[in-house]
Parts: C-alpha cells; structure tokens; sequence
C-alpha cells in the first residue's frame, strides 16, 4: 500500500489515477512515500524522510526545496503545459483590461447612483474619463518562451498585435511552436525599448528575479502595461509602482498581489487566478498522478524537474542517475571507477540543470551497492539513484 499526503485540494479526477486498494490518500497521513500539492509552501515543513516523490499539480516549483530533494535522491514531478492555456487566457484578459481602462470603468459604474435616467446622465458623462486603445497598434514583448510565454506570443499575433520575444534557454520545442511572426530580440533592454506591453512567462530563479526594474520601465515607451502572471518578485513591484505614480507606465496586471499592489488604483490584481479553470485543475493533477504513480511502481521517471533524464526502460537495462555539484574531473572518475568495477558503460550522458550538473549512465548489468557506495563518496557528488528493470 502505497501512501500519498496531499498539501493542496487535488481534483478528483487527479486522485482516481492512484487506485484505493493500492493507495492511501489524505491530508493527514503519516510516513508518505508520495507528496501531491500545488502551491503549499515546503521550504518550512520538515519532509518525512519516507518521501520518495514529490508531485506539484502545477508549472512553477518555486515553493518546492528542490534542491534539497535532489540531495536526498527524491524526484520532483510538475505537470508542463498542463495549465498553459488557462494562463494564456487570463494573460490576454489582463492586457485587454488594462488596454480599455475597464477595472477602473467597472469601479466607476458601480458607484453610480440613481434613477435610470439618472444613471444614463452620469455614464455619458463619465465614460470619457476611460478612453482606452486598441491592440493592434502596440507591440509586446514576451519573456520566457515555454509553455505559456508561446502560447501567449502566438495569440497576442493573432489579435494583430506585434510580438517580441525573449528567451536565451529556448527549448526546441517551444522553437518548433513558435509561429515564426514572433521576432526576437536580442536583449532584455532590447525587448523593453521597442515594447508597448511585457508579459513574462519565467521561472522565479536567482537570474529572474528583479528583471522588471526601473532602468528597464524607463525604456518603455510612455503608458506601458507590464503584465507578471509568472511569480511575485519577477517584477521589482516598488520600481513598477513607481513607474505607475510618475504616468510613465499605465497598468499593472498582477497575479501575486501585495498590500500594496491591492492599494493601488492603476493595478490589475488578480488573486493568483492564473490557474484557476476546471480543465487546468485536471490536467495538472492527471498528468502528476500519473508521474508519482509510476515512479512508486516501478521507477519510471516522466516529467521530473530535478531528475529531467531519468527515464528508465520498464523491461531492460539499468541506469543510474548521478546529481553533483561541477566538480571538474568527476566524470572521470566516475568512468574509472564503473571500469575497475568491470562495468560496461554503455552510454554515459552529461546534462545541467540551473546549478546541478547530472550524469546518466547506462550499465549493462545490474550495478553492485559497493559501487554505489564508492561513487556516493566521490567528492562532489549530491545523490546517486539507481534504477533497476522490474521485468
Ligand atoms: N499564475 C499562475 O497561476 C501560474 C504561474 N506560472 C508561472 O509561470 C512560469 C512559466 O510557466 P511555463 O511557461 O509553464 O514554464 P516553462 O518551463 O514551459 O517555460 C519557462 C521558460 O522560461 C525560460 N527562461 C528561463 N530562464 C530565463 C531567463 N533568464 N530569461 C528568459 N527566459 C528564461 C525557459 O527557457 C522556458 O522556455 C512558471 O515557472 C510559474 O512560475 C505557471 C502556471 C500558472
Ligand atoms: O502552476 C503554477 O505555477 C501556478 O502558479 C498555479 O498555482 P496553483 O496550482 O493555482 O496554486
């Protein structure tokens, strides 16, 4: 029996991946071998040292110590591109808000008072004050080209807007998705001078945070819409809030709100909305389910943000997946060490991921736990896993 502690509400049709005669579900279970949870925030919690996978029921891992995690071997799963189109959706809701002025049109009109005619008087009067402007004119740029950033590129074409995107780390199949409409800048204070509206679509990370900030806001031309659906902390808020107040920018659309972003009369607060539609709740928890489900089953990795390539063959093979710091030379040793165990290497794989280099090898044969143990004690190296066919 395999138990699984949930941290967030997970959708049903999430949980009915995990069968009842073989899983035990709930928010206060003991000793869990899996974690489900969406945006829970980890970094506090002491993780049951049962834990042998973590599945996040969403894109962003920000409230995940995945670091930590990887250290102790533990996978942890997202479900990529599953809520992709419902951020797309409030992303394009945002901009045509905030471009036709209507969270401070709807506060207006709430506010009026009267008999109809009383009503029609004070509309008509009112109304000029809410002028907006139309897409088709303005220029966006997109930071971050993966799941959602393309999709959002793609759609904001598709209203006659141009698009300017921006993403060093692009992946080829986000390149392949892209619609070739979509220029490129070369810079980030390249993409800013030229952009009317921003959308970033990034991973909260060392290298993202801040990167809304006031130099940057100075390059946009005159009523920009900065719209962040990515993560708090993306955006330099004091710098954006700043940026409002002087009139150099005209709308902040905000998915992570602050008591002062709340406050503000030229924000766009959503309550971490992004998500929030009935197919991204399902897909997101499908599609995670299914990944912690077949990793406690029989080791198979799909999806993992921390272990990105360790899938392993369910009828043949066996492999071990390596996470270390970049020590220069560990390879090496790693490959003289398999050697003079009288391991036949097969194909032997170096990866990165931000700051955790991984080597995969591919054995052969089945891989002895004293060789295991020499690699463990190679200095440098965070965790070794070793997955072993089950047929
Ligand atoms: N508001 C909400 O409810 C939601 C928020 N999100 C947030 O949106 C983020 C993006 O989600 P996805 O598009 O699904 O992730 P993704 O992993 O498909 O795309 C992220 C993209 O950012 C790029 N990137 C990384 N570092 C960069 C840098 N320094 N400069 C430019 N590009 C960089 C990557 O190359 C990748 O293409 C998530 O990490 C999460 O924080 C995601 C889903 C829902
Ligand atoms: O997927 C993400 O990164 C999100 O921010 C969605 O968060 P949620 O699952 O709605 O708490």
């Amino acid at each position: 029996m395999h138990k699984i502690l949930t941290l967030n509400n997970i959708s049903p049709l999430g949980l009915q991946r995990l069968p009842r005669e073989q899983y035990e579900i709930g928010s206060e279970i003991s000793d869990p071998d899996g974690i489900l949870l969406r945006s829970f925030k980890m970094h506090d919690m002491e993780i049951p040292e049962s834990v042998a996978a973590i599945g996040r029921a969403g894109a962003g891992v920000n409230n995940i110590p995945v670091e930590a995690m990887t250290s102790r071997g533990v996978p942890v799963f997202n479900a990529p591109g599953a809520n992709a189109n419902a951020v797309k959706e409030l992303v394009l809701a945002g901009l045509l808000m905030a471009s036709r002025n209507i969270h401070g049109a709807m506060r207006f009109a709430a506010d009026v008072e009267g008999d109809d005619a009383a009503i029609s008087v004070a509309v008509e009067a009112g109304k000029k004050n809410f002028v907006g402007s139309e897409l088709p004119s303005k220029t966006l740029g997109v930071i971050g080209l993966g799941a959602i950033g393309v999709r959002v590129a793609n759609a904001a074409l598709s209203l006659g807007m141009k698009v300017v995107g921006y993403d060093p780390l692009i992946s080829v199949q986000s390149a392949w998705q892209l619609s070739s409409g979509v220029e490129k800048a070369v810079s980030l204070d390249h993409l800013f001078s030229q952009c009317d509206a921003i959308t970033v679509h990034v991973p909260l990370i060392d290298a993202t945070r801040g990167i809304v900030n006031a130099e940057r806001l100075k390059m946009m031309p005159k009523g920009g819409i900065i719209v962040n659906l990515a993560r708090g902390g993306i955006c330099d808020d004091a710098a954006v809030l700043a940026s409002l107040d002087s009139g150099h920018s005209h709308c902040y659309v905000a998915d992570f709100p602050t008591a002062a972003l709340l406050k503000h009369p030229k924000v766009l607060a959503f309550p971490h909305l992004g998500a929030s539609t009935n197919e991204a709740e399902e897909n997101c928890a499908m599609m995670v389910a299914d990944s912690v489900r077949e990793f406690l089953e029989d080791g198979t990795v799909t999806n993992s943000v921390n272990f990105p390539e360790a899938h392993m063959p369910r009828t043949s093979g066996h492999r071990i997946t390596i996470a270390n710091a970049n020590v220069p030379n560990m390879v090496g040793q790693i490959s003289t060490l398999l050697a003079n165990a009288g391991q036949n290497i097969a194909d032997l794989l170096n990866k990165s991921r931000g700051d955790i280099a991984y080597t995969i090898v591919d054995l052969d044969a089945e891989i002895s736990d004293e060789t295991i143990a020499a690699i463990r004690s190679i200095k440098g190296v965070l965790s070794v896993r070793h997955l072993r066919a089950t047929a």
